[in-house]
């Protein structure tokens, strides 16, 4: 990874190679454009924030990313490898991971077995990858992905037993098993207590920092936006309508206008 570097406390845009490439996405469903004609980077090492007002897109975005939705038009690259028509394990394997706005755990399994049933079960469903004999390499990162998100002390506990800032942690700890290129967050923050929201965003940004593990960010929260990115892209109603770093997108009068009307 290439750290980020700042220029007079200014971040500018690492030199580093661009892991994700998003290209001219289209996307409608019936009369709805959903996304028109989307353009987006990340860089490796970055955490890029994607805001933009409610039914802009942005999770559509993410669908069509992670092959959840085929693209009408366009492309999405990571690295050298094209996703666009792949299908969604696939792409994981290709070193893509997502966490949901809405955690999704196995409330029956443990925090252990939740993380354990994320690793690479091509071949067989999640439930056989879970009772097979597990590799004790996978088993002592899982362990040590749980103790990353603080959640050692609950490793035995059923998840469903877990509270929603829990669980979101136990989310975040399942996305990085497989040890992925660029991990997209969709609203990390949203419906967590407001104590376990800096530890979701230490988290990430310890990530960042420590391990070079790279991020496409959706968030509401202007505070963790101008807090964990490096980079923001905003949306407007289907398409691009800045990006830049988080003070000077997020204050450009379009922006302004598209969010408040001023
Ligand atoms: N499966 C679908 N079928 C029909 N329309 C859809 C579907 N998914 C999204 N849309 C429409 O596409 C547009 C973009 O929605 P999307 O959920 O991507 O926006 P968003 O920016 O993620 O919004 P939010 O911030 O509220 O999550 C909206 O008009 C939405 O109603």
């Amino acid at each position: 990874m290439v750290p980020p570097t700042t220029d007079g406390g200014e971040y500018v845009r690492p030199d580093a190679e661009t892991v994700l490439r998003v290209e001219g996405v289209e996307k409608t469903f019936g009369g709805v454009t959903a996304l028109d004609g989307v353009d987006l980077e990340v860089r490796d090492g970055e955490i890029v924030g994607l805001v933009g007002p409610n039914g802009a897109g942005k999770t559509t975005l993410f669908n069509c990313i992670m092959g959840e939705h085929d693209v009408d038009a366009g492309s999405v690259h990571l690295g050298d490898t094209e996703l666009t028509g792949m299908n969604t394990p696939d792409i994981v394997q290709a070193g893509l991971s997502r966490m949901f706005q809405l955690a999704r755990v196995f409330p029956e399994l443990t925090v252990r077995e939740n993380v354990l049933i994320n690793q690479d079960h091509s071949g067989e469903t999640m439930l056989t990858t879970l009772f097979r004999e597990t590799d004790e390499e996978v088993v002592r990162r899982a362990e040590e992905l749980i103790e990353f998100v603080d959640l050692t002390h609950l490793i035995d506990e059923q998840a469903g037993n877990l509270s929603g800032g829990q669980k979101k942690l136990l989310n975040l700890a399942c996305t990085l098993l497989s040890e992925p290129d660029v991990v997209l967050l969709d609203e990390p923050t949203a419906g967590v207590n407001p104590n376990l929201v800096d530890d979701i965003t230490e988290s990430i940004t310890e990530l960042n920092r420590d391990r070079g593990t790279t991020f496409l960010v959706i968030e509401h929260d202007m505070d963790v936006v101008h807090e964990i990115s490096d980079h923001v892209y905003v949306f407007a109603t289907a398409t691009n309508l800045t990006d830049g770093e988080p003070n000077a997108a997020l204050n450009d009068p379009r922006v302004l206008e598209a969010y408040f009307g001023e």
